[in-house]
C-alpha cells in the first residue's frame, strides 16, 4: 500500500499528543523488570518497538522475535544473559544483519554462554542464561551505544558491579547519559569520568514513572513549524529540561524561526518570523535519529548542508545514507558522501531528474516516512510506500497530520 501526500498550509496552529519515547519506555521496562517493581510504568510508549519488548518480558515462552527493534534486540540479550533458562532471540531480516557482536563479547567476558543461530556476529541468538559475574571490560563504543546502555542497564545487579572502558570515537553518548540518569531516578550511584564508567553492585529503588514525550518524534514537528510561515502549536507532555539528547532540536531551529515555549501541559512551538540559514553544518554524532529529519528539511527549503557524525546510519533500520541519497535524488537534489559518514548538498535541484509526483521508498525505516511527508508543505506532494512503518515509533503519526490540515490519502 502507498500513501499519497499533499499539504498547502501557512498559518498552522494546533495540539498534538506526541507518543511517549522509545528510549525511555524500553529503559524502564528493563529496569521495571530488573527490581521486580510493584508501581506501574506510566505514559508507556504505543510504539511497535516498545510493545515487543513488553511482550517479550512478559512472555511465558522462550523464543522471541522482536521485529525491527534494536533496542529490544540489545537490552533483551543482556537482561536474558542473568536469566537462568534457556532462551532464543531473533529478528526481521534486516536485524539479523545488524551487529551485536561487541555486546556477545562483552556478556562472554562476564560469564554468560551466548551461541550465534546464524551468521556469526549478528541475532539470532541462543542465550544460557545464568548468575554473572561484574568486572572490568573494555568495550568499543564506536559502533552503537545500545551495547554500553544493555551491560549497563543489567550493571547494578552483577556480582561485584560493573567497570566499562570505552574505546574509540564513543558514539551516541547521549543515549549512554540518558540510561545512567534514568538509572539514577531508580535510586543507582554510578561514576562516569571520561571513557570509563563504574557501576557498583546494589538494589534499583523502585519508584513511580511517567516516560516523557518522544523528542526523536517532536523533530518531524519542529520540521513541519520550519516549511509553514506561521504559526504556533503545543505538543502535549513534552519538556525542554528531557533527558533526551535530541532535546537539542529546540536550539537548532531558531535557525528556522521557530521558538519553544515550556507550558505547563508541554512545549509550545511557535513561528512569527520566517527565517533561514544559508547554508546548514551539523555534527550528529549525539543525535543520529534526527540526520533524516534535517536532510529532507533542507532540501525542501533549498539549503546547502555538510553533515558529520553519520558513521552509524548505515547499520539502523536501513543505510541511512544510501536511503536519503535514492529517494533525495527524485526530488532533484544529489547528495554526496565527502567522507565515511558525512552527507553533502550543494543546494542545487536538478530539475530534469526531480519526479512529478515521487514514490519514496521506505526500506522497513519508520524514520523515512516521517521525515519525508512533511516536504509536502513545500509544494512537493509525493506518495509514500509501506507508510504504517511508522508504527515503530509513532503509531499516530498519519492521524496527527491530517488533523492539522495534510491530504493523506490511499
Ligand atoms: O539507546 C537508544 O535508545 C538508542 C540509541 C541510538 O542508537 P545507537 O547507539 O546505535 O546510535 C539511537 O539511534 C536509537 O534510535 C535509540
Ligand atoms: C535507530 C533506531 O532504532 P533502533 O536502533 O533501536 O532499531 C531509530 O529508531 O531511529
Amino acid at each position: 500500500m502507498n500513501y499519497q501526500i499533499s499539504a498547502a498550509i501557512k498559518n498552522l496552529s494546533g495540539t498534538i499528543q506526541l507518543p511517549a519515547s522509545k528510549s525511555i519506555s524500553n529503559r524502564a521496562l528493563i529496569i521495571h523488570a530488573l527490581s521486580y517493581s510493584p508501581y506501574p510504568i506510566h505514559n508507556l510508549s504505543d510504539s511497535d518497538d516498545t510493545k515487543v519488548l513488553q511482550a517479550a518480558l512478559y512472555s511465558n515462552s522462550s523464543k522471541f522475535d522482536i521485529g525491527h527493534a534494536g533496542t529490544a534486540m540489545r537490552f533483551l540479550t543482556a537482561f536474558l544473559a542473568k536469566v537462568v533458562g534457556e532462551w532464543e532471540i531473533t529478528g526481521s531480516e534486516r536485524m539479523k544483519q545488524r551487529p551485536i557482536k561487541i555486546l556477545v563479547d562483552a556478556l562472554t567476558e562476564l560469564g554468560a554462554n551466548i551461541e550465534y543461530l546464524g551468521e556469526e556476529g549478528c541475532p539470532p541468538l541462543k542465550i544460557f542464561g545464568s548468575h554473572l559475574k561484574g568486572k572490568t571490560i573494555q568495550l568499543d563504543g564506536s559502533v552503537s551505544s545500545q551495547y554500553i546502555t544493555a551491560l549497563l542497564l543489567i550493571a547494578p545487579t552483577l556480582e561485584g558491579g560493573l567497570t566499562l572502558n570505552l574505546r574509540g570515537d564513543v558514539t551516541s553518548r547521549s543515549y549512554i547519559k540518558l540510561t545512567l540518569e534514568l538509572m539514577a531516578k531508580f535510586g543507582i550511584r554510578y561514576q562516569w569520568h571520561k571513557n570509563e564508567i563504574i557501576v557498583p553492585e546494589q538494589r534499583y529503588f523502585p519508584i513511580d514513572f511517567i516516560c516523557e514525550a518522544d523528542w526523536s518524534g517532536a523533530s518531524y514537528w519542529y520540521q513541519i513549524m520550519a516549511l509553514v510561515d506561521s504559526g504556533e502549536i503545543l505538543m502535549e507532555n513534552l519538556v525542554l529540561n528531557s533527558l533526551q539528547g535530541d532535546a537539542d532540536i529546540a536550539a537548532w531551529f531558531q535557525h528556522f524561526g521557530v521558538e519553544s515555549i515550556q507550558e505547563k501541559t508541554g512545549v509550545i512551538l511557535s513561528k512569527t518570523k520566517n527565517n533561514q540559514p544559508d547554508r546548514l553544518d551539523l555534527d550528529f554524532i549525539e543525535n543520529p535519529d534526527v540526520a533524516q529529519t534535517m536532510a529532507c528539511l533542507c532540501v525542501a527549503k533549498g539549503i546547502p548542508f555538510h553533515f558529520t557524525g553519520l558513521k552509524t546510519l548505515k547499520i539502523k533500520e536501513t543505510d541511512r545514507i544510501a536511503a536519503l541519497q535514492n529517494e533525495l535524488a527524485k526530488f532533484g537534489a544529489t547528495l554526496v558522501e565527502p567522507a565515511h559518514g558525512e552527507l553533502a548538498w550543494d543546494g542545487k535541484l536538478d530539475m530534469e531528474t526531480k519526479e512529478e509526483l515521487p514514490l519514496v521508498k521506505t526500506y522497513h525505516d519508520h524514520r523515512m516516512a516521517l521525515a519525508f511527508a512533511p516536504m509536502a508543505l513545500a509544494g512537493l506532494p509525493m506518495r509514500i510506500e509501506d507508510p504504517m512503518v511508522v508504527t515503530k515509533s509513532y503509531p499516530g503519526f498519519w492521524s496527527d497530520l491530517k488533523k492539522i490540515g495534510f491530504q493523506v490519502s490511499e
